[in-house]
C-alpha cells in the first residue's frame, strides 16, 4: 500500500510501521540561520530528529532565492535541449572525476553491488534520465565539462559555479545545524566540509508515455538507491515521482512542495554518525498525473555534498559508549565515494 509522505496541510513521515503526522518535519531554515538563541536551537533539534527518523526533511526559507532556482532550472533544460552528439562529447568518463553528461541508460542507481546483477537489471529497464554533473571547479586533475556559451547557453558557466557556491554554504549550515543538534560544537563540522568537494547534478528525466510504464510494471525513472555523501539538497519541480522508502518498505510520495527544498542524509553521514541518522532509500517512478498519454518532462537538481575528499571519517563523539560500539572502521572520504560510484557506472 502506497501512501502519501506528504498531504495539503503537513508532512506525514513514516515512523514504524504506522504513519505518523509530523509537521515539523517541514522545518523553518530561516529560524536557524536568523532566530534567537532558543529558536536555533530548537530547528537544529527538529533538522537533527528529521535525519534520525525519516533520513528526510524539507526546509523552508533557505537562503537560495525562487528566482535563483528557477533561473537555474531554466538554464538546465537549455543545456538538456542540445543535441545528443555534442551532450555525448562532454561524456562522463571515470568515478574519480565524476563530471560531465550521462546518457538515458548510463546509470543505474542501485543498492546491488554484484556486477552481473546491475547489469541484468540495466537491460531490462533502464532508468529514464539523463544528467550532467558538475564537480568542484579548479580541482587540478579533474576539468568540469562546459558546453559551448552560445545563443541560449551564455552564461551557463556563472549561473551554475554561482549556484554551486550557494549549495555550498548550505550544506555549510546544514551541518552546524546537525552539530548544534547532536551537542557538538556548533562548529564541528566546518573543517571537515570547507573545501567544497560536491557535485552538482542537473536531471532531465524525459517526457514518456504512460504506456512504457503499463507494459514494464518494473520501469522507473530512477531506481531506488540510497545517496553516498554528508546530506543530498533536493531541488524538484512540481511534477512529483519522488518517493521514501519508510521503515516498513512501502515508498511513500515525497510530495513537490513549493518554495522548499528536499535535504536528506547519505550514507557516509549515517556511518559517520555510527548508524543514529538515516540514509534512506530513494526512487522515482512515474508521476501521480499525466497530460493525457504523456507524462511531460521532469527537471530535478540534485546537490550531493561530501565531507572534504582527504578526510577521515571516523564515529562522531557522542554516538557511541565503548570504542567496541563503534559499528565501522575510519574511512577516507574520497576514496568511499569513488568505490560506491564505481559499483553503479
Ligand atoms: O530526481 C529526483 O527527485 C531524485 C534524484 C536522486 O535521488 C539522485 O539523483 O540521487
Ligand atoms: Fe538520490
Amino acid at each position: 500500500m502506497e501512501k502519501a509522505a506528504v498531504n495539503a496541510d503537513g508532512l506525514l513521515i513514516p515512523v514504524g510501521n504506522h504513519l505518523c503526522r509530523t509537521p515539523h518535519h517541514l522545518i523553518d531554515f530561516a529560524n536557524f540561520l536568523e532566530g534567537d538563541e532558543s529558536q536555533k536551537v530548537e530547528t537544529a533539534k527538529a533538522i537533527l530528529d528529521g535525519f534520525q527518523t525519516a533520513g528526510f526533511i524539507y526546509l523552508k526559507n533557505i537562503p537560495i532565492t525562487s528566482e535563483t532556482r528557477t533561473h537555474v532550472f531554466g538554464t538546465s533544460a537549455k543545456l538538456f535541449k542540445l543535441p545528443l552528439d555534442v551532450k555525448l562529447s562532454h561524456g562522463w568518463t571515470t568515478p574519480a572525476a565524476n563530471r560531465g553528461y550521462s546518457a538515458p541508460g548510463r546509470e543505474k542507481v542501485t543498492q546491488l553491488t554484484d556486477i552481473s546483477e546491475v547489469e541484468k537489471i540495466r537491460s531490462q529497464a533502464p532508468d529514464i534520465k539523463e544528467s550532467w554533473e558538475i564537480g568542484r571547479e579548479g580541482e587540478p586533475d579533474h576539468a568540469n565539462h562546459w558546453p559551448v556559451e552560445q545563443g541560449e547557453l551564455s552564461g551557463f558557466k556563472s549561473t551554475m559555479l554561482d549556484f554551486f557556491e550557494q549549495c555550498k554554504a548550505m550544506h555549510v549550515e546544514v551541518m552546524r545545524a546537525i552539530a548544534l543538534g547532536m551537542g557538538l560544537e556548533p562548529g564541528f563540522f566546518d573543517r571537515f566540509v570547507d573545501v567544497g568537494d560536491n557535485t552538482l547534478r542537473l536531471l532531465h528525466y524525459p517526457e514518456v508515455s504512460r504506456e512504457v510504464f503499463k507494459i514494464n510494471p518494473g520501469q522507473v525513472r530512477a531506481g531506488e538507491h540510497s545517496d553516498y555523501g554528508s546530506i543530498t539538497l533536493l531541488f524538484q519541480d512540481a511534477r512529483g515521482g519522488l518517493q521514501v522508502r519508510s521503515p516498513n518498505g512501502t515508498f511513500v510520495d515525497a510530495t513537490p512542495i513549493e518554495g522548499t527544498c528536499v535535504v536528506n542524509a547519505g550514507d557516509l553521514l549515517a556511518r559517520w554518525s555510527n548508524d543514529t541518522i538515516k540514509s534512506t532509500v530513494h526512487r522515482v517512478v512515474e508521476p501521480p498525473r499525466a497530460d493525457g498519454d504523456v507524462h511531460p518532462p521532469r527537471y530535478s537538481i540534485a546537490y550531493f555534498c561530501n565531507p572534504n575528499f582527504k578526510d577521515h571519517i571516523e564515529a562522531l563523539p557522542g554516538t557511541f559508549g565503548t570504542e567496541a560500539e563503534k559499528k565501522y572502521e575510519g574511512i577516507n572520504s574520497g576514496q568511499y565515494l569513488i568505490q560506491r560510484l564505481a559499483a553503479t557506472y
